[in-house]
C-alpha cells in the first residue's frame, strides 16, 4: 500500500507537486499517468525517498521510505534505467545491490532468468539496448521480492514483445497480492495493462478511475442504421432522444441506450442494421482530462 498525502516539492521557483494525494491499494496495477513534467517522477522519487518533500508525506505500509530498515524487502523501484555504471556486468549490477541485502548470486540468476538475460548476465552493461537496460531495471526492482513496486516509464525502449512481457508480468505481480504502481505520459501504452489510473498534471490529481468507468463515461453517441431512417429518427425524437442524420443515411442519438433504441424499433416494426455505441478512445479521454488541466490550472481531482 502506498500513501501520498498533501505531497508539496518545490524545486525554486518551480511547483512540481501542488498537494498531491492519493492512495496505491494492493492486488490491482495502478497507472500513473500525466503529460511530460505533470510531476510523475518527482512522485516516485519522494516516495523511495530520493527527494525531500516540501510538505506533506509519502507512506509506504504505512511508513516513510527513510523508516525502513532493510527497503529492498519492502519497496522495489525503478527510476531511471540508464544509471547504471557502464562498465559492470549485468549479474555484478545486481550483486551490488543485493549485498546490502545479503541477497545471494542464485536469486540474481533468477531474475536474470526471469527478464530474458541470463545469457548476457556476465557482459558489461555499456553493450546493452535501452530495452535490455529496461529488463535489468526491472530485475533490480524486484531483487527483494517487495510488496511494493514502482516503475517509472517501465515500457520506455521496448520492443513489441517487451511490452507485452512487462505487461503479463505486472499483471502476475498485482495477482500475487503486491501493489503495482507503473508511471507513463503516454495512455495507449498503458491501456492494457492496467486496472486502475491516477491522472495529474502541473503536480495536483486531475482524475482518479477504474479503467473500466473511465471508458464508460466517455460513451458518445450510438449510430442507428436502418432502411426506414426517416421514420426511425422520428419515433425516436418523439420519445425524447436527441437524433441528428449522419452520412449514408445513419442516426446518430443521444440520449438513450442501445437496448432501448433496439426494442423501440422492434415494437414499431423499423428494421434495424446497424445499431453502435460509439466511444472516445482512452487515448481521447487522457487529452481532454490532461487539456482541461492546461486550461484551467488543475482543479481539484475528481473521482469518475
Ligand atoms: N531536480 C530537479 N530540479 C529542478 N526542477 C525539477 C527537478 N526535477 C523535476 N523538476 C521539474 O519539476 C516538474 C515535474 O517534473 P517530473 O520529472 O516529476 O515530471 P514527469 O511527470 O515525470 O515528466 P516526464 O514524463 O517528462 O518524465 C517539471 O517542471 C520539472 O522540470
Amino acid at each position: 500500500m502506498i500513501e501520498v498525502r498533501e505531497l508539496t516539492k518545490r524545486y525554486g521557483s518551480t511547483l512540481a507537486l501542488d498537494r498531491l494525494s492519493f492512495h496505491v491499494p494492493p492486488g490491482r496495477v495502478t497507472g500513473f499517468l500525466g503529460p511530460n513534467g505533470a510531476g510523475k517522477s518527482t512522485t516516485l522519487r519522494v516516495i523511495v525517498g530520493l527527494h525531500g518533500p516540501t510538505s506533506g508525506v509519502a507512506l509506504v505500509n504505512g511508513r516513510r521510505y527513510a523508516e525502513i530498515s532493510r527497503p529492498l524487502y519492502e519497496v522495489g523501484a525503478l527510476l531511471d534505467a540508464g544509471a547504471v555504471h557502464p562498465g559492470r556486468t549485468a549479474f555484478k549490477q545486481l550483486a551490488c545491490l543485493a549485498r546490502s541485502h545479503r541477497i545471494g548470486s542464485s536469486r540474481i540468476m533468477t531474475l536474470l532468468d526471469q527478464v530474458g538475460l541470463r545469457d548476457v548476465a556476465h557482459k558489461r552493461i555499456g553493450g546493452f539496448s535501452l530495452g535490455m537496460r529496461q529488463r535489468l531495471g526491472i530485475a533490480a526492482a524486484l531483487l527483494g521480492d517487495p510488496g511494493v513496486v514502482l516503475l517509472d516509464e517501465p515500457v520506455n525502449g521496448l520492443d513489441a514483445e517487451g511490452i507485452r512481457w512487462v505487461r503479463g508480468l505486472m499483471r502476475t505481480l498485482a495477482s500475487e497480492g503486491r501493489t503495482v504502481l507503473l508511471s507513463s505520459h503516454l495512455m495507449s501504452e498503458m491501456a492494457l495493462t492496467i486496472d486502475h489510473v491516477l491522472i495529474i498534471g502541473r503536480g495536483r490529481l486531475i482524475a482518479e478511475s477504474s479503467m473500466e468507468d473511465l471508458a464508460k463515461r466517455f460513451r458518445r453517441d450510438i449510430l442507428v442504421r436502418s432502411p426506414k431512417h426517416l421514420e426511425l429518427g422520428g419515433i425516436l425524437r418523439a420519445a425524447g432522444m436527441s437524433v441528428s442524420f449522419g452520412p449514408r443515411d445513419g442516426l446518430v442519438v443521444t440520449g438513450a441506450d442501445t437496448a432501448t433504441i433496439g426494442d423501440l424499433a422492434a415494437e414499431r416494426r423499423v428494421p434495424i442494421h446497424e445499431l453502435t455505441q460509439r466511444s472516445a478512445t482512452l487515448e481521447d479521454v487522457y487529452l481532454e482530462l490532461t487539456d482541461e488541466a492546461a486550461d484551467h490550472r488543475a482543479g481539484a481531482g475528481k473521482s469518475l
